[in-house]
């Protein structure tokens, strides 16, 4: 059988009386790339930090290859990388010391550090940049430092929440294509958190729309657009509906009608702290 990077079975997490996850089930396959979509308040966040093993599992199970996040913490951190909404690199330090840091946290051993310090600042194009001090650095270049952190451990499962919030639309690119460089030479997990749709659609083999805690539709992109369009009638002629379509049929009323986009406000204003 082949083994699930990721299982969560009837995953609950509360904060006082909000149910930030609400009995979240949900697989993520081994090589896939799959994307946690929802409105903001969904939860993503919350099971993604479960998943890490940054918050405990009060109720329900997490596994990481099947490792149980509860009882084996460690040698889940060991298989993955993550890649937070908040700053993760250091300002006064450079690209190269940042990366090192990661190194030396996540236990890589000492007569290798530096060749796969290089190796991680290579996969994500900075080492042209590697001895520059990140503040000097651009948003796209920072986020791709962020990356440069998690891979430098060689993680099977890389985590990623919002990778490419408050970027621009080259910036966005150039992140999504050194993720998909390194998972095409290493076979990695990629679980990451969106509100971009069209990169939902363009760059994730499977999408989980969550709402309210839990997941809410599950498939490929096509597929979820596809059934949409079934439900509302669509002929073989017209266009499918999107996964924006998508989202708001599920999501509904969670979303900002005003700013016509699913840009989560907090979480820009965060980036722009953070790149600022
Ligand atoms: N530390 C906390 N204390 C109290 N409530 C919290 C905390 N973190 C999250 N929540 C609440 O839990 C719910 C889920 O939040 P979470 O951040 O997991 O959602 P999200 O889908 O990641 O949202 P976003 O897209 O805005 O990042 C929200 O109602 C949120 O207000």
């Amino acid at each position: 059988m082949t083994e699930h990077a990721v299982t969560c079975t009837r995953l609950v997490y509360a904060f006082g009386d909000t149910h930030a996850v609400d009995g979240l089930d949900l697989t993520v396959a081994e090589g896939e790339v799959f994307g946690l979509l929802g409105p903001n308040g969904a939860g993503k966040t919350t099971a993604i930090r479960c998943i890490t093993t940054l918050l405990p599992v009060p109720a329900g199970m997490v596994r990481v290859f099947g490792h149980d996040t509860a009882e084996d913490r460690m040698a889940v951190r060991r298989l993955l990388g993550y890649v937070p909404q908040q700053l993760s690199a250091d300002q006064g330090l450079t690209g190269r010391e940042n990366v090192a840091l990661f190194a030396r946290v996540f236990d890589v051993s000492r007569h290798e550090r530096a060749a796969r310090v290089a190796q991680a600042l290579d996969a994500v194009g900075l080492s042209d940049a590697a001895d520059r001090l990140a503040k000097t650095y651009s948003g796209g270049m920072v986020r791709r430092l962020e990356l440069a952190q998690a891979l430098v451990s060689a993680p099977r499962l890389l985590i990623l929440d919002e990778p490419t919030i408050g970027l621009d639309p080259i910036a966005r690119t150039g992140v999504w294509e050194h993720i998909n460089a390194v998972r095409a030479a290493t076979g990695m997990t990629v679980v990451v958190t969106t509100h971009y749709m069209d990169e939902a659609d363009q760059y994730c083999d499977r999408v989980g729309l969550m709402h309210r805690g839990r997941i809410r539709a599950l498939g490929t992109s096509r597929e979820l657009r596809r059934g949409l369009g079934e439900r509302r009638g669509t002929r073989a002629t017209d266009p499918l509906p999107t996964l924006e379509d998508v989202f708001r049929d599920i999501a509904g009323s969670g979303l900002d009608d005003q700013s016509g986009d699913f840009r989560d406000v907090r979480s820009t204003r965060r980036t722009a702290g953070r790149v600022g």
